[in-house]
């Protein structure tokens, strides 16, 4: 991928979008005709996927462009119904690549799992039992998944939480282990749930009660990922608005979100905009990723911004987004649905910790495309004149008449299905 700056790629049609992808080196004729034929995932492999098949749900595939991070060139996969989203993205990478790209890194992707256990007499006890065989305890959980470790990954670490110490009710007493497992490039969730299990009889041995729970936690807060990005103020500047006004409209949009748990939710859902479509597009587990990233924006009590934004020294506005990042380059449906094999060609990552440095970066951007239009002109101005497509062919309206039909919408500055209904009667009469 020489370049992921590709102006005006919105402008082309779909056809001379994929004439320019298949002459880039992004994947061979085979791939692409998955991505453009008629039934890009097969109803056999659907039918082998998950139960109850009676057929699939496309969404459009949009590609995410402009974007450098860690001084590589992504075109990203974005899977979505939402209009302006793709385009949001998009354009805050076109200007956080003046200023060098997004900068992002992660930890080794650590993922954990979780041993419930109760009824124990002593509970301090049974804590020191499970330290004190630590060593063992990670060396049987490595054995129950052996090709993991040849892999350079396994368990690595365990600790025990005790819950509702003092408590007199039998059922909320209990003592937590957390086993911590580097699953490599996989996601990892059926291996910790592999090997979480398989610890319960010598958990339940060693303590003196009874296992319930063996589960992956979805709050991997040892795998994480992080992005940043510093714009000088001259690169925001927006219509009539200087830069440090939008400088400082982004920074009050920020400190509102991370003030108010009402507006983190709308603001965090802005990024998850951005960060889900990419997790659906690489064929990983969105659900995952949503319940590790609410749960860390609420790590500290009150729910509130994921991002942070200020000014540094120099006057830029400086961005920050860490999150857990619960995906995989292989494992589960990734290496079954066709084009989640074909979006991560066209990523061209090389491990899923570089993977979720793409989509931390991803949401950090999305957040910024928001903030930039509610702190200026307001959403509705971008998002709605994207959406008045989708409301044309929601009244009706088919082929070349959607553009008529849309472009009526936004210069009668009436979005709206009812009204998009009256000019397609007009135009059909
Ligand atoms: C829509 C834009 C980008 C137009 O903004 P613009 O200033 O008209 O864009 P431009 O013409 O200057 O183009 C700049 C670049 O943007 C991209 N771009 C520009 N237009 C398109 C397009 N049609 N399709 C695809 N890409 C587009 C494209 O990369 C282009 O580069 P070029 O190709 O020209 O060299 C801007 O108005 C915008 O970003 N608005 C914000 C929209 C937004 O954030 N939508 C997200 C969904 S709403 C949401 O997140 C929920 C929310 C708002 O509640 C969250 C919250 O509360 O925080
Ligand atoms: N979020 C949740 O709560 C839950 C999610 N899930 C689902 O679990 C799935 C993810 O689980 P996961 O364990 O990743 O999937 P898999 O069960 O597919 O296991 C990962 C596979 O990847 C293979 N592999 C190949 N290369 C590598 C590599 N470099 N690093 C690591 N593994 C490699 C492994 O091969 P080998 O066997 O040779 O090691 C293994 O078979 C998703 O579909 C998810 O939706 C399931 C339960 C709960």
């Amino acid at each position: 991928m020489e370049t992921s700056r590709i102006p005006g790629f919105y402008n082309m049609t779909v056809e001379e979008r994929r004439t320019l992808l298949s002459s880039m080196d992004l994947f061979t004729e085979d791939d692409a005709a998955y991505l453009f034929s008629k039934e890009p995932l097969p109803m056999d492999t659907a039918n082998n996927m998950i139960e109850n098949v009676i057929g699939t749900f496309p969404l459009p595939l949009g590609l995410g462009l402009n974007f450098l991070i860690n001084g590589k060139d992504y075109c990203i996969p974005m899977a979505i119904e939402e209009p302006s989203v793709v385009a949001s993205a998009s354009h805050i990478a076109k200007i956080v690549r003046e200023t060098g790209g997004f900068t992002a890194e992660a930890t080794e992707r650590v993922m954990t799992g979780q041993i419930q256990v109760v009824g124990c007499s002593d509970f301090n006890a049974a804590k020191e039992a499970i330290l004190n065989e630590k060593d063992t305890l990670l060396e049987a959980a490595n054995n129950a998944y052996p090709s993991l470790r040849k892999r350079g990954g396994g368990a690595c670490d365990l600790e025990v939480r005790l819950l509702n110490e003092g408590s007199d009710s039998k059922y909320s007493q209990m003592l937590v282990l957390h086993l911590y497992i580097n699953t490599c490039d996989a996601m990892g969730a059926n291996m910790v749930n592999t090997m979480a299990e398989s610890l319960a009889p010598v958990v339940e041995e060693l303590t003196g009660g009874k296992v319930y729970l063996r589960i992956l936690s979805n709050y991997p807060d040892r795998c994480l990922a992080s992005a940043r990005c510093v714009i000088p103020p001259e690169l925001l500047e927006t219509g009539d608005f200087s830069g440090e006004e939008v400088r400082d409209g982004v920074i009050h949009a920020y400190e509102f979100a991370a003030s108010d748990p009402y507006r983190a939710v709308t603001h965090n859902k802005g990024i998850m905009n951005g960060i889900d479509p990419v997790v659906i597009a690489t064929g990983n587990d969105w659900r995952a990723v949503e319940a590790g990233a609410h749960a860390h924006a609420a790590r500290d009590g009150m729910y509130t911004s994921m991002t942070n934004w200020y000014s540094d020294e120099k006057g830029n506005l400086v961005g920050e987004l860490e999150l857990p990042m619960s995906v995989g380059t292989v494992g589960g449906s990734i290496r079954v649905h066709p084009i989640a094999k074909l979006a991560h060609k066209l990523l061209n990552v090389d491990s899923a910790r570089e993977l979720s440095q793409v989509i931390v970066a991803v949401g950090l951007a999305q957040n910024l495309g928001a903030l930039k239009a509610l702190a200026t002109d307001g959403i509705q101005k971008g998002h709605m004149a994207l959406h008045s497509r989708s409301v044309a062919i929601a009244a009706g309206a088919t082929g070349e008449m959607i553009d008529v039909i849309s472009q009526r919408l936004i210069d009668e500055k009436e979005i709206r299905v009812g009204k998009a209904k009256e000019l397609v009667a007009e135009y059909t009469k």
